[in-house]
């Protein structure tokens, strides 16, 4: 199963000059969602992770599937103002704007070992902000992991300190 096919390209989405990459056709087949799921896995059941972390919105959709098929807890990396108690913040670039992300600073642990989770690595500033967060917590992050990498806007580069694996490459 080849699952760029379930992918698709959206010209000038939010902005112009934006090819958006739209995972509703992957989302809405569930062989394909769970042959997804299966990859994404392949390899970090003998790395010896403690939690998976999603980043809002569209990482919660693969990454607390993920944390499920590997036996994890999920954590929620989510956008300012969603979350309650104690929280720690990051700010970040994003390919179409600037934006932060918050955690709960109990989610994660002293010496937890973090699976960071993301649909789409672009220009790589959320997910370098996500692990930021996990740090700040007193975590690890042991692999940065995405369905899919768009090559050409070398967000690798900001994640360089890090295991990272992507599924998909455009
Ligand atoms: O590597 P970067 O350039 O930082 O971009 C990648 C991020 O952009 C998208 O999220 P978006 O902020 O559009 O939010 P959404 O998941 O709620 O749609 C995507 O889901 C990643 O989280
Ligand atoms: N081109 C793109 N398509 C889908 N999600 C994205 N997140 C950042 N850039 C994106």
């Amino acid at each position: 199963m080849d699952l760029k096919n379930y992918i698709t390209d959206v010209p000038d989405f939010p902005k112009e000059g934006i090819v958006f990459k739209d995972i509703s056709p992957l989302l809405v087949n569930a062989r394909a969602t769970n042959y997804a799921v299966e990859l994404l896995a392949k390899g970090l059941y003998d790395i010896k992770a403690t939690k998976v972390i999603g980043i809002e919105s569209r990482g919660f959709l693969f990454g607390s599937l993920l944390a499920q098929k590997l036996g994890l807890g999920f954590v929620p990396v989510r956008k300012p103002g969603k979350l309650p108690g104690k929280i720690l913040s990051e700010s970040y670039d994003l390919e179409y704007g600037t934006d932060s992300l918050e955690i709960k600073a109990e989610s994660i642990a002293e010496g937890d070992l973090v699976i960071v989770h993301d649909d789409v690595l672009a220009t790589g500033g959320t997910a370098a902000a996500a692990c930021r967060l996990v740090e700040h917590c007193g975590g690890k992050v042991v692999q940065c992991n995405f369905l899919m990498e768009l090559d050409f806007l070398n967000g690798r580069k900001k994640l360089s300190s890090y295991s990272l694996h992507s599924l998909l490459h455009y």
